[in-house]
């Protein structure tokens, strides 16, 4: 479970003070799939980035279990980042001169327990793509490669920021799908964030932040299955 108490953000540029987040309280539990919504500017990259330890809070503590993760110091960060986080980004950052099948294999690298590549390439629809280098790949191929190479080192937490960024409905959809299985059969946590409020649907928990606060927090009683959510 994560719990943030109390946490602040100040970005200080020149005279300038960005207060991105105030006085956040909020808990995710173990298993839980969150989606953080809200307009741009109001924190949402800010509280995931301190979440993860991209970045410091300015107040505040934030607890994994029992492990205060705002009194690590850089390299504990960084460990525990490896070990335990895995993120999925709008930029896919592969690496152009390996396969689609090599690039998922650095992710598994680097994970204690990590999840078979070739079962990853399967339920992510890559078996024909496996050998074909990322310009070989179209957009949504070249996506579901970073999020097979996210998964590959078998982290507890998943975040995504706008995981379906730039995609169509249809292969947004398929990555959905594959964050709810990841969820549901392997018993990952997942935090999305991102402006579509189909993808609300999807949540266990849903976090709306304005003007860098929780202006609520909502429990979905029903939730739905990545195909049926509303689009746009
Ligand atoms: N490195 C930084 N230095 C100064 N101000 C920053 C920095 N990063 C973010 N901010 C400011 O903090 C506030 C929150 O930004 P944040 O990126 O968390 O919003 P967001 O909800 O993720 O927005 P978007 O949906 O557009 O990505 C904004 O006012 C932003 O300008």
């Amino acid at each position: 479970m994560i719990t943030m108490t109390d946490v602040g953000k100040v970005y200080k540029s020149g005279e300038v003070e960005t207060h991105a987040l105030k006085h956040v309280n909020v808990t995710i539990e173990d298993g839980e799939f969150v989606v953080i919504l809200g307009p741009s500017g109001s924190g949402k990259s800010t509280l995931l980035n301190v979440i993860s330890g991209l970045d410091t809070v300015s107040s505040g503590t934030i607890f994994f279990g029992s492990k205060e993760l705002t009194r690590l110091t850089m390299d504990e960060m960084t460990a525990f980042r490896r070990e335990h986080l895995g993120f999925i980004f709008q930029q896919y950052n592969l690496l152009q001169n390996l396969t689609a099948y090599e690039n998922v294999q650095i992710g598994a690298d680097i994970g204690r327990d990590p999840f078979d590549v070739d079962e990853l390439l399967a339920k992510v629809g890559l078996n024909e793509a496996r050998n074909k280098y990322p310009h070989q790949l179209s957009g949504g191929e070249q996506l579901r490669v970073s999020v097979a190479r996210s998964l590959a080192k078998n982290p507890d937490i998943i975040f995504c920021d706008e995981p379906t960024g730039s995609l169509d409905e249809g292969n947004s959809k398929k990555v959905l799908r594959l964050l709810q299985e990841l969820n549901e059969d392997f018993k990952k946590t997942v935090v999305v964030i991102t402006h579509n409020i189909g993808i609300a649907e999807m949540a266990d928990k849903v976090i709306l932040m304005n003007s860098g606060e929780i202006t609520e927090v909502r429990h979905n009683a029903v939730k739905k299955d990545a195909q049926d959510i509303r689009w746009g």
